[in-house]
């Protein structure tokens, strides 16, 4: 294990097994829909990358990325559209795909704007869900795992740009991010 981290909350089989079982449920749910999946980057390159292989009926992949405007540590809850996605998504049944679902500034503020985009339907998948922390209320259609108040790292989560490519997810020692 990672010398940084205190304790795998996660591990690779626990979360092959959830992919699987989100993919088979997208899959019949979706049927003869042809949906638009959307990776919201970075975080969620590696759950989108297992999802989609999961996912056994046609539809078709875009990446977006998004930042948040931090003042200081804290975000001031303003995101912004960096890269968006290259298809339209009129009359299409979009899936938006996160990593983890913390706050909700993030996936609040894209299903209020792509909503103005005329989709047929959108849905929110989030691998990871921090209900302790959220600010602003989110529905979410598929979600992995809820996961403690803690710094979680891997499988997509960084800390300053690290342990993403960790292939289970665990919770960051506190004295990395010195405290
Ligand atoms: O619910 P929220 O409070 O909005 O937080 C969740 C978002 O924050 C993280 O992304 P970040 O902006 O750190 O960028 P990254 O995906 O490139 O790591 C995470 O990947 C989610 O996208
Ligand atoms: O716990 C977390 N880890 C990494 N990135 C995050 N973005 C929101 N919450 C987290
Ligand atoms: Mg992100």
């Amino acid at each position: 294990m990672n010398q940084d981290i205190e304790r795998v909350l996660l591990s690779e089989e626990e979360i092959a097994a959830k992919v699987k079982e989100i993919g088979a449920k997208i899959s019949e749910d979706y049927a003869g829909r042809d949906p638009i999946i959307i990776s919201v980057l970075k975080g969620s390159f590696m759950f989108m990358a297992d999802l989609v292989r999961a996912i056994t009926i046609p539809c078709t992949v875009d990446f977006m990325s998004v930042s948040s405007y931090g003042s200081g540590t804290s975000s001031s809850g303003e995101v912004k559209i960096v890269k968006d996605f290259d298809n339209s998504i009129e009359n299409r049944h979009v899936i938006i795909v996160e990593d983890i679902l913390d706050s909700g500034r993030t996936l609040s503020y894209l299903m209020k704007t792509l909503k103005a985009r005329g989709a047929a339907s959108i849905a929110l998948c989030t691998f990871l869900d921090k209900p302790e922390r959220r600010v602003v209320p989110v529905e979410v259609a598929y979600s992995g795992f809820r996961v403690p108040d803690s710094f979680i790292v891997g499988y997509g989560l960084d800390y300053d740009q690290q342990y993403r490519n960790l292939p289970y997810v665990g919770v960051l020692k506190p004295s990395v991010y010195g405290e």
